[in-house]
C-alpha cells in the first residue's frame, strides 16, 4: 500500500525546473510576463477566453493555495492565440477571499490578458515556477486539449508540459497555470 502512495504522490509532485523540455525549456523557464514574450513571436495575438466561473479546486491545487478541498474559487480558462492557432492554454484560480480584496477585478478581465495585470504593479510578487508534464489522465489536460483540432486523424499529443505559480499583492493569491500546446513550436 505504501508503494502504491508512494507512486501517486510522484505523480502528482510538480518538478522544480523541466526535464528534457527541448524546444520549449526557454519559454517555460522564462520568469517573465509569456503575454509579452507571445505578442513578440507572433504577428497577431489575442486571448480567448474559454470559461469564467466558480468551481472547485484541482486535487493538487488545493494544498499550494492552502484552500480546504471543499472550497470553491473563481476560475478563469483562457487560450491565448497567436497567428489565430491556440498556442497556450491557461487556468487561473482565484479565491474568493483574493476577489475580494486586491484582485477585485480580475473576475471582469474578459478578453485582456491577465499578464498585464499582474506584471504592471511591482507590488505583485510571485513564487518560483513548478513544472509538470500532464498526461491524458490529468484534468487540465483535459481542458486544454478540448480546444485543439476536433480532427479524428489529428493525434493528441502524449503529454503537455504545463507549469504554475503564485502572484500575490497584500495577502491575496492567484495561481496561474499554463499548458504549453504543441502549435507554440510549429515555426511560421
Ligand atoms: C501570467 C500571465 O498572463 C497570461 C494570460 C492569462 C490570462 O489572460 O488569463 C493567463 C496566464 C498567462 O498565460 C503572463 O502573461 O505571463
Amino acid at each position: 500500500m505504501k508503494i502504491q502512495r508512494n507512486l501517486a504522490s510522484t505523480r502528482q509532485r510538480w518538478l522544480k525546473k523541466p526535464i528534457q523540455a527541448n524546444r520549449l525549456q526557454l519559454w517555460l523557464i522564462d520568469n517573465g510576463s509569456l503575454t509579452s514574450r507571445l505578442q513578440q513571436h507572433f504577428s497577431k495575438f489575442a486571448v480567448k477566453p474559454i470559461s469564467v466561473k466558480y468551481a472547485k479546486l484541482i486535487q493538487d491545487e488545493v494544498a499550494l493555495l492552502h484552500q480546504p478541498n471543499y472550497q470553491i474559487a473563481l476560475i478563469r480558462e483562457v487560450l491565448l492565440m497567436g497567428d489565430d492557432q491556440a498556442v497556450l492554454f491557461a487556468h487561473s484560480v482565484i479565491p474568493r477571499a483574493s476577489l475580494r480584496g486586491a484582485w477585485n477585478r480580475l473576475g471582469r478581465l474578459g478578453n485582456k490578458p491577465l499578464g498585464a495585470t499582474l506584471f504592471a504593479n511591482p507590488k505583485v510578487k510571485r513564487t518560483a515556477l513548478s513544472y509538470k508534464k500532464l498526461t491524458p489522465n490529468h484534468v487540465l489536460y483535459q481542458h486544454a486539449t478540448r480546444h485543439l483540432t476536433q480532427n479524428p486523424d489529428v493525434r493528441k499529443p502524449p503529454y503537455l508540459w504545463a507549469r504554475r505559480s503564485i502572484f500575490s499583492l497584500n495577502c491575496a493569491n492567484i495561481m496561474v497555470t499554463e499548458v504549453f500546446l504543441p502549435d507554440l513550436l510549429i515555426e511560421g
